[in-house]
């Protein structure tokens, strides 16, 4: 018979043999995959310190783009690349240049030695992303002794012009800025070997057409340079753009093509209608239901709504291209870092922006263009994560139809959300920061505990459901309307029977059996996308007046909505069927508290979006220019 010490050690030695059995097996397992992996790391030619590099950022295979294209660069092709957002362009770039640089074909003519030139050269839109490229650079980079430097506007030139002199490999940096090194002669790009148009579309769009022309002449000899250019969206105009700059043996790697689906597939595309005025009311519902804890990026049209929410919203931040530059620093690593969740941005954070963990991106209203659509909601569900994007639009000024067609996503159509989806969203919430306090408390709380139970009247369940809404301070149940989001309002659909095709005619009927009081206290009246009916939102406390109304009008039919049907959107009215003779105040956008700001563009604003901005999409490269300087963004 065996000691109790004896067992016990026996048994520990039987957990042991299984632990180190199962870390045999999964080994095996983990060893096998790599195998059959054909993108497994070890595959490419990429030496050990890069595959070390890798290694310690958890990368172990490469995503697609980056294994399609690695040898041809690496062989020293020029190279059209695109995938979706998210799927590693930018590692597309920077392995196999850093490759050919120490080992391959670009060794022997690069420059070497102090106050040498750059052999590289990756221009990029933005500033924030010419720094997040250059952290990859001097990471990637640094682990194989290659200098970078990251040269944009708004920082001081003499820190630049210092690295500049005392001489890089990889200069990174935004066409503005480098320009301006070009002038001052303080950079020789005659002996580059690379040359990265990252974000191509957006950087060409944005009117430095002119720019990056004159950056990428300045190399001495053409036939020695590598062009590669990379997007997530590349317009056809773009492509012949790249004709221009790109030898005519060119490679494309196009991992979208023709696919009807543009933008990311890790991501859930939903829509919302809500009118500008309710949209400070209802995003911190949105926030609270859909970004599972994580980071939220919203995007506005205007610097000015940016700002104006980010101030509404409690602990968020704004992003846009009139805050200074260290104080856009400042705000970026804050949000990177997790110091505050919401990010308010223009669309100077719609591109590449490579930011972990966050789950929403929240758009105020439908973007000009498709390619900012597919940028935005890019910016989740990154490197195989899933994410949610929630766009507003208001169905009576703005069109969702174009964007879904266009970017081939299929939205879900979803209401503002109810108090039980927020309360389930929250209580989970609550339901975690409890089971995070210690049971050490438990002995001093019991007491207590047992006389609330007892004193309340409630079951256990019932007591503890209110202790969790008291946890997230989510006291008061308040029911908005599925319409304009508007608290103590509720939707009401009107049908007559017969298709309705005016606005004008809807409130024709209404006052067939209402007071012009009550007609004029409707908001938000929308036909249906169908156009069998209209829906509008009436204070609830007026509910009954509203129903036993129009039992004194033959054949009406209104029904207390518990889901917004398709509305009609503006595309769809062939101008004049909206808001025309209805009462002013009955209309989409009261005055109350938001409706000041988080504004955008207003009603007319839409109908002249395409006559004096950059973000024309008709192929009109250029046609921006000299609009850099009094940009939105
Ligand atoms: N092979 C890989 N394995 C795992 N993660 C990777 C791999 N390659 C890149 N990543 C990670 O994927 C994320 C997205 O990469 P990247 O920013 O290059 O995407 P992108 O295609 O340029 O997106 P966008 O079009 O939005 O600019 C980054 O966090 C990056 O570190």
């Amino acid at each position: 018979m065996g000691t109790p010490n004896g067992d016990v050690r026996k048994k520990e030695e039987e957990e042991e043999a299984k632990l180190m059995e199962q870390e045999y097996q999964d080994k095996k397992e983990e060893e096998e995959e790599e195998e059959e992996d054909p993108n497994a790391v070890w595959r490419f030619r990429i030496s050990e310190p890069l595959k070390e590099t890798l290694k310690g950022k958890g990368i172990e295979s490469l995503f697609p783009i980056q294994a399609i294209t690695f040898d041809t660069i690496l062989d020293g092709s020029d190279l059209v690349g695109r995938a979706r957002t998210g799927q590693g362009k930018t590692l597309a770039f920077v392995l196999p240049i850093l490759e050919s640089l120490i080992n391959g074909i670009a060794k022997a003519s690069r420059k070497t030695g102090y106050r040498r030139p750059p052999s590289v050269l990756v221009l990029l839109p933005t500033r924030e992303l010419a720094s997040q490229v250059h952290s990859d650079f001097e990471l990637y980079g640094g682990a194989v002794g290659l200098t970078s430097c990251c040269l944009y506007g708004g920082a001081p030139y003499q820190s630049q012009e210092i690295k500049l002199k005392r001489g890089v490999d990889i200069v990174v940096g935004t066409p503005g800025r480098i320009k301006d090194h070009i002038e001052r002669e303080n950079i020789d790009l005659s002996q580059l070997r690379f040359r990265v148009l990252d974000e191509a579309d957006e950087m060409l769009r944005m009117g430095f057409v002119e720019d990056v022309e004159l950056i990428l002449g300045k190399v001495e000899n053409i036939s020695k340079v590598q062009t590669l250019l990379f997007s997530a969206t590349l317009p056809d105009w773009v492509k012949h753009i790249a004709a221009k700059f790109l030898k005519p043996d060119k490679k494309t790697a196009d991992l979208v093509g023709n696919t009807k689906m543009k933008a990311s597939t890790n991501v859930r595309h939903i829509v919302l209608p809500c009118t500008t005025s309710a949209r400070s009311r209802l995003i911190p519902d949105i926030i609270r239901c859909y970004s599972s804890g994580g980071r939220t990026i919203i995007f506005t049209e205007t610097k000015e709504s940016a700002s104006q929410l980010a101030g509404f919203l409690p602990g968020a931040r704004a992003l846009h291209g009139d805050i200074q530059q260290a104080q856009r620093e400042v705000t970026l690593s804050g949000f990177r870092s997790g110091k505050f969740m919401t990010l308010v941005a223009t669309n100077v954070a719609a591109r590449g922006l490579d930011i972990n963990d966050v789950q929403l991106i929240i758009q105020c209203e439908p973007p000009r263009d498709v390619e900012a659509y597919i940028h935005r909601s890019g910016r989740t569900g990154r490197a195989g994560n899933s994410g949610v994007a929630v766009m507003l639009y208001d169905p009576r000024r703005s069109s969702i139809s174009k964007i879904e067609r266009e970017s081939g996503v299929k939205f879900e159509h979803i209401s503002a959300p109810q108090p039980h989806d927020i309360a389930k969203a929250i209580g989970r919430e609550a339901a975690e920061m409890i089971n995070q306090v210690s049971d050490s408390v438990i002995p001093a709380f019991k007491s207590t505990a047992e006389e609330l139970l007892k004193n309340s009247g409630l079951s256990v369940v019932d007591l503890l459901a209110k202790a969790l809404a008291k946890a997230v301070g989510y006291t008061e149940m308040k029911k908005r309307s599925l319409l304009t989001s508007m608290e103590n309002h509720v939707t009401l659909l009107l049908e007559i029977g017969k298709p309705i095709f005016t606005a004008t005619f809807a409130y024709g009927v209404l006052r067939r059996f209402l007071a012009e009081e009550k007609v004029e206290a409707v908001k938000g009246l929308t036909l249906t996308a169908e156009g069998s009916g209209v829906v509008f939102d009436v204070p609830a406390e007026d509910l009954d007046t509203y129903l036993a109304g129009k039992d004194k009008a033959s054949s009406v039919r209104l029904e207390v909505l518990t889901a917004l049907p398709r509305l009609q959107e503006k595309d769809q009215s062939r101008g004049g069927r909206f808001g025309s003779g209805g009462p002013r105040r009955g209309g989409f956008g009261d005055r109350s508290v938001g409706s000041r700001f988080l504004g955008g563009r207003g009603g007319s604003g839409r109908n002249v979006r395409f006559s004096s901005d950059r973000f024309s999409n008709n192929g009109g490269i250029g046609r921006g220019r000299g609009i850099r300087s009094g940009k939105r963004w």
